[in-house]
């Protein structure tokens, strides 16, 4: 018997590793979450023969996770979170929580939030919340299918499927639809709005609803799947680039020019220069799609695993366009980060777990907004844009002073291999 397994645990655990009782009924069987988890992963030991006991246990909420987060759970991945900031955004200050592994990335964003500060703090707009869900449909011919998208794109049907839309949520909102046609195919693209939830489930529900209804005028609409990938979730796409998805921020700041030398250890000239040539011509080179930038993906992603987002949708949720320009006579740096898919909720998902609700309090977001539906959500879309910024200005400046490959041997690589990669 293996430490951990008593007695009456050990006929269940020889049930799962015959294949008697399958893994995934544990929780059901036992009613019991974390016991279910304690002899999965006893199983799993002997299944496998490998251990995991670096796989930490203890400290998971094994009845949150159930029904909500993830299946067959046997313990989680420790990832260490840093704090960056204050960011200094829209008047008010924010301490930056960030869960990664990079060594030296929390510092960048640190140092940009240090330098947006020390000049006035930064500025963001919300342009746009609306997510996205593309069913494709097939019809019997290519003019049938122009006839159904003539029939959802028309003004004068949009109350009747925006109130059908509405069925199953009190806070998904239609705010259009929008349909591209490949043959006798159609992709129809249902925008809404989502409340205080990033929305993918909300709205895949809605357009349900509105499918179940199109079935009526139109019987001989053969729904081929609830996702034709023109939504486009977890791909970079063009069109999420240009129509947006979630929520799309713009945030700028203007950079004293003794600021750019003192914090960033740079010049004005160096930076405006270094983002034409890297983040917009050498993007445009790559043939980038919605990457015009140096690494928002780092911070948007650091964001999203300590808040609880669904870390996939780090894909589109991280296209950026970073621009440059001298100001004040060439004094100072004018820089904004566009941002058009930024798709981030403060309810669902995995923002009930007790870590990731905790980070989302430290940025005062967490959880539904009782007095505004959807503010909680639309003030993380800003944070996000805001830290994206503070990680542009660091990071640009550490390659325009020659920094980055020594920040990081400093930071992102540890001193005994450093040493022993020397001798
Ligand atoms: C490491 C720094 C910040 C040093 O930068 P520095 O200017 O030498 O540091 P400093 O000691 O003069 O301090 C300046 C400020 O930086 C911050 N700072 C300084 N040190 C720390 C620290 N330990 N922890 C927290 N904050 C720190 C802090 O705000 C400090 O101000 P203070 O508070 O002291 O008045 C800088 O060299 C840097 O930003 N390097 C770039 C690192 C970076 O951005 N890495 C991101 C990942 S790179 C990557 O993954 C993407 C890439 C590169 O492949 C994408 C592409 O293709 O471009
Ligand atoms: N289904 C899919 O295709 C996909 C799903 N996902 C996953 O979907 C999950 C997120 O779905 P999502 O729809 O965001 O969340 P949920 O499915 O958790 O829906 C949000 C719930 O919170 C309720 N709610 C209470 N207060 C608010 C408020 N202020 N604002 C908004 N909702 C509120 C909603 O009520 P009400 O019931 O009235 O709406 C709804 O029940 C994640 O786990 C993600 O990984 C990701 C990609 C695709």
């Amino acid at each position: 018997m293996h430490a951990g397994v008593e007695g009456g645990d050990e006929e269940i655990v020889a049930a799962v590793v015959s294949g008697a009782l399958p893994s995934h009924h544990l929780e059901s069987r036992l009613g019991d979450c974390r016991r279910a988890a304690r002899l999965r992963r006893e199983a799993l030991r002997r299944v496998s023969g490998r251990g995991v006991e670096g796989l930490p246990f203890d400290g998971m909420d094994y009845q949150a996770i159930l029904g909500q987060c993830c299946e067959m759970p046997v313990g989680y991945v420790q990832v260490p979170v840093g704090v960056a900031g204050p960011l200094l955004l829209d008047g008010r200050q924010y301490h930056v929580p960030m869960a990664t592994t990079e060594g030296c990335l929390v510092a960048s964003v640190n140092r940009g939030c240090r330098a947006i500060a020390a000049s006035g703090g930064a500025v963001s707009v919300l342009l746009r919340d609306a997510m996205s869900r593309a069913p494709v449909v097939k019809l019997p011919s290519a003019k049938r299918a122009a006839e159904l998208k003539s029939f959802v794109e028309a003004a004068a049907n949009f109350e009747t499927l925006a109130s059908v839309f509405k069925r199953s949520s009190r806070f998904g909102r239609l705010q259009g639809i929008h349909c591209a046609l490949a043959g006798r195919n159609l992709y129809i693209r249902f925008t809404c709005s989502t409340g205080d939830a990033m929305g993918m489930n909300m709205v895949s529900k809605g357009v349900e609803n509105v499918l179940g209804y199109l079935q009526n005028d139109f019987p001989d609409m053969d729904l081929i799947s609830l996702s034709g990938n023109y939504c486009s979730d977890k791909k970079p796409t063009a069109v999420n680039w240009i129509e947006g998805r979630g929520k799309s921020v713009v945030c700028e700041a203007t950079i004293k020019g003794g600021v750019v030398q003192s914090v960033l250890k740079t010049t004005v000239q160096k930076l405006v220069e270094l983002n034409i040539i890297k983040n917009l011509t050498g993007s445009a080179v790559a043939g980038a799609l919605g990457g015009f930038n140096a690494h928002a993906s780092n911070i948007v992603t650091a964001l999203f695993i300590a808040t609880g987002q669904d870390p996939a949708q780090n894909v589109e949720s991280s296209q950026c366009i970073t621009m440059l320009e001298a100001v004040n006579d060439g004094d100072d740096l004018h820089i904004s980060v566009t941002m058009p898919s930024i798709e981030v909720g403060t309810i669902g998902g995995g923002t009930c777990l007790a870590s990731q609700a905790s980070c989302l309090n430290l940025l005062g977001v967490r959880g539904p907004n009782g007095d505004s539906p959807g503010a909680n959500a639309k003030l993380l879309a800003t944070i996000v844009a805001g830290s994206v910024l503070a990680g542009e200005l660091s990071l640009l400046g550490a390659l325009a002073a020659g920094q980055l490959v020594n920040s990081h041997l400093k930071y992102n690589r540890s001193n005994k291999d450093v040493a022993s990669a020397a001798s």
